[in-house]
């Protein structure tokens, strides 16, 4: 799904990271791990075509996605990527249904209406019922979910999360996970920044981003 060759980011002087080579697979989840300020957000940001490296490559289905245009970062985005953040991005002054509608729209058209309902997403989330409430009146760990529904409504190929359980109690941690792992086993691959040590084991590999390496 995605090749991560010899890649590599600099500020001015400062080496961020370098060297960094990985595959994440269909199926498989990836933790990239190592202290605060060693540099996981600005990976996945590159990955996610947010933030550039400085040097190295990055393939997905043959194509070097760092060397994409604005057409092609766009489609990507759409059509491939799905984003949680430990902020949630959701649109605080709209209902919970509204926030889902958002990544139904564009597969509408790709395909045809099959795959998750808003209803069916909220339901698995634990939050059936509840289109109708507004975002700012749910609590950090719904808001979550809600976001973890909209991933599931979008189904996207590669999901990138950047410290998605840091602001959540286990209980809400583990609800992420477990359908983080469920997106995976129907062929998702998934990528989480981490420094929560259920998650890193819950994980199928784990990449050590200040050792450049994988950890054994
Ligand atoms: N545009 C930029 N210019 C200069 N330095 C930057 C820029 N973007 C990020 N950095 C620096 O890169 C470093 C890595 O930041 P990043 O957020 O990727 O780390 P992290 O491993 O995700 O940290 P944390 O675990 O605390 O979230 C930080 O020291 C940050 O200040």
């Amino acid at each position: 799904m995605i090749d991560i060759v010899k890649l590599s980011k600099t500020f001015g002087t400062r080496t961020l990271w370098s060297d960094v080579t990985a595959t994440v697979s269909r199926g498989e989840m990836l933790a990239l791990v190592g202290p605060s300020g060693s540099g996981k957000s600005t990976l996945l940001n590159c990955i996610g075509l947010l933030d550039k490296p400085s040097a190295g490559t990055i393939r997905h289905e043959g194509k070097d996605i760092t060397r994409f245009g604005r057409g092609e970062i766009r489609r990507f985005r759409r059509d491939v990527l799905g984003y949680l953040f430990q902020s949630y991005a959701l649109i605080e002054n709209a209902t919970v249904a509204a926030n889902l509608e958002v990544a139904v729209k564009p597969q509408r058209t790709l395909r045809g209406n099959a795959g998750t309902t808003v209803a069916e997403a909220l339901d698995r989330v634990g939050l059936a019922g509840r289109e109708k409430e507004k975002i700012h009146h749910l609590s950090g760990g719904e808001q979550q979910r809600v976001a973890l529904a909209r991933l599931m409504v979008k189904k996207p190929a590669l999901v990138l999360a950047d410290e998605p359980t840091g602001a959540l109690d286990h209980a809400n941690t583990t609800v992420v996970i477990d359908i983080l792992r469920e997106m995976s086993d129907a062929g998702c691959a998934v990528v989480i920044a981490t420094h929560d040590d259920y998650v890193r084991d819950r994980c199928d590999a784990v990449y050590s981003v200040h050792e450049s390496s994988l950890v054994a």
